[in-house]
């Protein structure tokens, strides 16, 4: 739709005002960005200086370590307010480049028409008081994303709804300032400018799509009230993009009691971490944290463990032979169903009766505390308690043992043979410390005695200091036997549990090596914090949001619960991408709110794809059995292309020529997927010597840009301008693995390429011939 002249001159005449100002805040902020950064210089500089050192006595400490908190707590405050004003700058400088995107011309019933300009922030004029632009955020702006021209709404915070009528709806390109195009729109945000934003280059890093948002996207953003929300998108529907951009409206909506780290994030790696990581900062607010399940399991389950990450569960899956990997599978399935949850959580109440394994407390040789007196002390304790409390009574009882068992200890002959030994400094420090006490006196005829006895205490003290620690962190609680028992003793016979010998013992088997397999993993950490206690120190953490929500178990679920008590929860996932053993659960986001104890769970749907063009769509969408909700944008593209190449040494020149010129046409990032590691790193040899790539592995951090090369699984989440599935044959993808070729196709944003020097893979004969080409 074409706009008057007039129009168009008023709209560049505002724009240069609007430019105007910006340039006053960014002259004001600099400035008071400048004040910030000198003050924080000058706490740093004067630290030391500001503090009062006294460390002569325990007040005196005490004082001490109040006033450095204090002067630690300026400091903190002063750089929150640094990286707020450099964050505000950022913004600015943004707004610089381009003050706005959108605006709605809106007539609340019985008062004027008001335009209302959305940008990235809101900017007031002059006055303090009049907006000249709305952050995106704003409740008023969300009739932007919501509504065509015609009759429209908005709540405010009170829970008002605003009603009226909505007269104009524009989108602005503005660039360097420069008003470059705009648009009136019938649509709800008009394609013209989704279709610019999509054809545009991939990057290294995730962008924001505040101009562009979809109403169904917006849904997912502003919803603040669900307790659990559940979202199902197709690939490429932007569940990751509302995710993000989900954050910074909370962030804004609640200003001043949310904080950035009391969100947290689950992503699947720390590559895709630093790939969303640059969109919080260019929305113009601090990250949220970051973790991943893998960095969960590492610090929980301790450094005396080998924990094998999904990966290399997926990797060994693929490369174990038929008869071994019906076994795994057939254990992965079991791991990670609701069974087995639900037998692992029966089990859990059967130890608050009977059946934990305690280790003995034994001191040179002798047992200081058996595991059956344990065991008796342990369930003489009220059953009705919570384990936390049982666990505190049993630490302070076998401490009482433990002093005993020193009290006898002392007159033991090895004591005083080790006191012979002490050198010179121990009995000095001995001898100062009892006449601090006032027990020593050197005229009393019982001083050497008295000297001696203390030593006789210190140094069994210091032999048994062990001791104390292992009751203290709780190990004489034998996690290890008891995840063991669970799958000798408990399991065999349950209903319904598919026992088999064969799955006992080569559990059996990892566990006692210390080599913890990943689908026990989950089972074994919650069963060990079930007992020992979760720690809850995340407690903090308001909400909670899982990515690729597909590819965790029920034992993760109900981890996400007791790690992050009374957070909300938002889960985005896509069925048709559960590409890991361990997914695929049935009736998976039905049975996910039993998982995290949060019940009325809100679901929402995304069905319209963004990421790739409507051929790669089409064609991907032919390897799934339920593809209904899958619905591509109308954007054009080239058809994907076969390659079906006489042998290995053409395909590989093929496959290299088709680079360059993929390159040449400005497809800045190729991915080349193959299903495994060790095919990418076959290909790697490959293709040595006669094309550039970069492997990419669970231990990239960072997304480069250029030809890269990656097992499928690496890929999630990610994106390419064009991809390269290496090996759409028969041996690499049976009929069963339609959702990782679906996968790996939908990582292609403008192109998509199949190359297969063999046998073709028979999920292409679920694809009509008119949907690829062939070369
Ligand atoms: N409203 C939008 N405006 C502009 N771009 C969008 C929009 N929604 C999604 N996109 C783009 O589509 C691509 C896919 O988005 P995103 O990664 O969020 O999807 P996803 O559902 O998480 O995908 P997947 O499940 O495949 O990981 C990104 O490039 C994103 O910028």
């Amino acid at each position: 739709m074409s706009e008057p002249v007039e129009d168009r001159i008023q709209e560049e005449a505002r724009l240069r005002h609007v430019l105007e100002i910006v340039d006053q805040q960014i002259e004001k902020y600099s400035q008071q960005l400048g004040l910030r950064k000198q003050e924080v210089q000058d706490i740093r500089k004067n630290f030391w200086d500001e503090v009062t050192v006294n460390m002569t006595n325990d007040t005196e400490r005490l004082e001490t370590m109040t006033s450095i908190q204090q002067e630690a707590r300026l400091l903190a405050e002063r750089e929150h307010s640094q990286g707020h004003s450099e964050r505000l700058l950022r913004l600015l400088y943004r707004m610089e480049d381009s003050p706005y995107f959108g605006r709605v011309d809106f007539k609340e019933s019985g008062l004027e028409t008001e335009s209302i300009y959305i940008g990235l922030t809101s900017l007031l004029e002059q006055d303090g008081e009049t907006f000249l632009v709305y952050d995106w955020r704003a409740p008023v702006s969300s009739m932007f994303y919501d509504y065509s021209p015609g009759p429209a709404q908005y709540m405010t915070p009170q829970g008002e709804a605003i009603q009226g009528e909505m007269e104009l709806k524009r989108q602005y390109v503005i660039r360097q300032g420069k008003l470059q195009n705009m648009f009136d729109t019938d649509l709800t945000i008009g394609d013209s400018l989704l279709q610019a934003a999509l054809s545009q280059q991939s990057s290294e890093q995730m962008k924001s799509i505040v101009a562009t948002i979809q109403k169904e996207q917006n849904r997912i953003i502003r919803n603040d009230h669900a307790k659990l929300l559940l979202v199902q998108g197709a690939a490429g529907s932007g569940k990751t993009s509302a995710a993000l951009q989900r954050i910074a409206y909370l962030l804004y909506k609640y200003r001043g009691r949310l904080e950035p780290d009391q969100i947290v994030l689950f992503s699947p790696n720390p590559l895709f971490s630093n790939y969303v990581s640059n969109v919080l900062p260019e929305l113009g607010e601090a990250n949220m944290k970051q973790l991943t399940f893998q960095q969960i399991l590492h610090e929980r389950i301790g450094s005396g463990y080998e924990v094998e990450s999904l990966y290399d569960q997926t990797e060994a899956l693929y490369e174990l032979d038929q008869e071994g990997s019906s076994l795994r599978k057939k254990m992965v399935a079991f791991k990670s169903s609701t069974l087995f949850f639900e037998l692992l959580d029966t089990y859990i109440k059967h130890l608050s009766r009977q059946g934990i394994v305690f280790k003995p407390l034994r001191f040179k040789g002798r047992t200081v505390v058996s595991e059956q007196e344990m065991s008796g002390f342990f369930y003489s304790t009220d059953a009705t308690l919570p384990m936390h409390k049982r666990l505190s009574l049993f630490k302070n009882w076998l401490h009482e043992q433990l002093k005993a068992f020193e009290q006898d200890e002392r007159k033991k002959k090895w004591v005083g043979d080790a006191i012979e030994l002490l050198d010179e400094e121990t009995y000095n420090q001995a001898y100062r410390r009892l006449r601090k006490k006032g027990s020593y006196t050197d005229e009393s005829f019982d001083d050497d005695k008295k000297l001696r006895a203390y030593l006789r205490t210190w140094v069994v003290k210091q032999k048994t200091a062990g001791l104390r620690r292992r009751i203290d962190a709780l190990h004489v609680i034998d996690i290890d036997e008891i995840y063991v028992r669970l799958w000798t003793d408990y399991l065999p016979g349950m209903p319904g549990m598919p026992y088999a010998e064969d799955m006992v013992t080569d559990t059996v088997e990892h566990i006692r090596s210390k080599q913890i397999r990943y689908e026990d993993a989950a089972p074994y950490l919650y069963l060990k914090e079930a007992v020992l206690g979760f720690p809850s120190m995340n407690s903090g953490v308001k909400h909670l949001i899982v990515d690729e929500g597909q590819d965790y178990s029920p034992f993760q679920y109900a981890f996400f619960r007791e790690m992050f008590p009374g957070s909300k929860m938002t889960v985005l996932g896509d069925l048709n991408q559960s590409i890991f053993h361990q997914s695929g659960v049935s009736h998976f986001y039905d049975q996910l709110p039993e998982w995290v104890g949060l019940q009325d769970a809100e679901r929402l749907k995304l069905t319209k794809t963004y990421r790739s063009t409507k051929p790669i769509i089409e064609f991907s969408k032919c390897f799934l059995d339920t593809a209904e909700d899958i619905e591509p944008f109308e954007r054009s593209g080239r058809k994907p292309v076969l390659v079906q190449a006489a042998n290995e040494e053409q395909l590989m020149e093929r496959l290299v020529r088709d680079a360059v010129q993929a390159q040449q046409n400005g497809l800045g990032t190729i991915g080349i997927l193959c299903k495994t590691r060790s095919e990418s790193l076959k290909l790697q040899q490959l293709l040595k010597d006669r094309l550039e790539v970069q492997l990419i592995d669970e231990n990239t951090a960072k997304l480069p840009a250029g030809v890269l090369l990656m097992p499928a699984y690496m890929a999630k989440g990610i994106e390419f301008d064009s991809v390269f599935v290496y090996g759409a044959t028969k041996r690499f993808f049976g009929p069963e693995e339609g959702k990782l070729l679906y996968t790996i196709c939908t990582r292609a944003m403008h192109e998509l390429r199949l190359y297969a020097a063999d046998e073709v893979t028979a999920l292409m004969e679920r694809v009509p011939r008119s949907l690829y080409d062939l070369e």
